[in-house]
């Protein structure tokens, strides 16, 4: 037996003994690393609907409840304090499930969860642990650097949690082990931030207990959020075609969702309605069945130099205009989605994805804009017939000069995935941004049909940006 099957035999046996019931009747957790997807759960038996497949201990969860970290080292924890000073604040749900999973972690053997623990991923392949390069092949989609969050991360982990594991020692380290210098802490709080990020739940809808209940799960009740790493849940891979469901009650159990799971199929549970993009950078992987959920960014300085240009606009025109703005009331990104409805209660995707609209909030802010433009140099737009014309000439060209920020082309990435040999991560960027070409290719389908006439301004029922115009 190789080690991979030992660990999750281990896994598996724990979770017994801590009170998970597992239906291994019906299901079996298999070996997925051929088709890339880790540990995953298979039906080996046709399963109907509404089978509860597996039920998990609410002690079984791993968070801010169940550790004894907090015990230990109160303070961090304590959510009820006001802290002015930024160091000393209390942690956020995210920092302190990060906080605890490092001191599970380093516990090692006297763990409670260590079987759990180590069939946890050790290397991920979400973007923020891309090389450079790799990076790059993401020129241009919604996963801007900001958006990654690669130095907010290690920013938050430098500030917050290294000094607390740097301070405090003989807490966080079991007798006679190995101290880790800074830069592995550093790279394990990312290894739990990242474990998190794909792994944890979020166990809000807990049953309703009384507001002066002190345990439980109500700890959370200010943030309304309270993270949990849920051992078997967290077994079950995903897709946006879903076949199990997992709901939170005195336990956690999952149930399966359709008439019939037959044998052989693997049981799915559901992360939402994510984009390519959102999916890559949360979970590191991308699947076709959530390309309906696709979204692109247009970004205002693209269609304002648009504006300029086909206006014959000076900058400090346009600066002009804009500043006729409050703060803020303008905006820098424009989603441009599809309708896609919600997934069938058989976790099927029936409803059929349109792009009906660019973007209602850009629409909004070009027809405001519009005015201004109109106030100060009324011949620019005469009429309205000149008005439709310039939003729609606008448009398209900011569509259009989108394509020029990838680094390729749509048919070129095309050709790209139909090769062998492209690794992983490129093929899931490769995927990402021709999602979004797709998305804009309909953008300008739509156009070109007239579809999506821009807002009246004079129409006295618009709400829109207009109206927080100073004047
Ligand atoms: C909650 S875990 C699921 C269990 C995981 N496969 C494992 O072996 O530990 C989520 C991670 O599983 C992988 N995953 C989930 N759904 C997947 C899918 N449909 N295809 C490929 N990988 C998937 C991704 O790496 C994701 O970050």
């Amino acid at each position: 037996m190789d080690d991979f099957q030992a660990a999750t035999d281990r896994f598996l046996a724990w979770f017994k003994s801590v009170g998970g019931e597992f239906r291994d009747d019906l299901i079996e957790i298999k070996d997925l690393r051929s088709r890339d997807a880790g540990r995953g759960i298979i039906a080996i038996k046709d399963i109907p609907e509404e089978t509860t497949l597996f039920i998990i201990p609410r002690d079984a969860i791993i968070n801010v409840q169940t550790s004894a970290l907090p015990r230990l080292l109160p303070r961090p924890f304590d959510r009820s304090r006001d802290e002015a000073d930024e160091y000393d604040e209390p942690l956020d749900p995210w920092s302190s499930l990060i906080l605890v999973m490092m001191y599970e972690f380093l516990q090692g053997q006297a763990s409670r969860w260590k079987p759990y623990l180590d069939v946890l991923p050790e290397t991920f392949d979400t973007p923020i642990f891309w090389t450079e390069s790799e990076l790059r092949e993401l020129e241009g989609t919604c996963l801007t650097p900001e958006k990654i969050g690669k130095q907010e991360s290690d920013d938050m982990i430098r500030l917050r949690i290294l000094p607390l594991i740097l301070q405090n020692p003989s807490m966080f380290y079991a007798r006679g082990a190995r101290h880790l210098p800074e830069d592995e802490l550093l790279r394990l709080a990312h290894r739990m931030g990242s474990t998190i990020m794909a792994y944890a739940f979020d166990l809000t809808d807990e049953p309703e207990q009384s507001e002066d209940e002190e345990e439980g799960w109500v700890e959370d009740r200010e943030d309304q959020v309270m993270l949990g790493m849920v051992p078997m849940a967290d077994i079950l891979n995903a897709n946006a075609d879903f076949n199990a469901h997992v709901n939170h009650g005195e336990n956690l159990e999952v149930n399966s969702l359709r008439s019939n799971i037959v044998s052989g199929s693997e049981i799915l549970n559901y992360y939402g309605p994510l984009p390519s993009s959102e999916l890559l950078r949360r979970y590191g992987y991308v699947t076709p069945e959530h390309r309906c959920y696709d979204v692109a960014e247009i970004a205002w300085s693209l269609v304002r130099s648009s504006l300029c240009s086909h206006l014959g606009l000076a900058d400090n025109e346009m600066d002009e205009i804009e500043a006729k703005f409050d703060e803020d009331v303008l905006e820098d990104y424009f989603l441009i989605e599809r309708d896609s409805g919600e997934p069938s209660s058989e976790g099927r995707l029936t409803y059929p994805a349109e792009l009906l609209e660019i973007s209602p909030v850009l629409e909004d802010q070009m027809t405001a804009v519009l005015k201004e433009i109109k106030k100060l140099r009324p011949g620019f737009i005469p009429d309205k017939r000149k008005r439709d014309e310039v939003y729609d000439t606008i448009i398209t060209t900011a569509l259009k000069a989108k394509f020029g920020q990838y680094p390729t082309t749509l048919e070129e990435d095309e050709a790209l995935l139909q090769q062998g040999d492209l690794s992983k991560r490129h093929r899931m960027a490769v995927s990402v941004r021709l999602g979004e070409k797709h998305l804009l290719r309909e953008g300008l389908a739509l156009r070109s049909k007239g579809a999506g006439a821009p807002p009246d301004p004079d129409d006295p029922n618009e709400e829109s940006v207009m109206k927080r115009a100073k004047h």
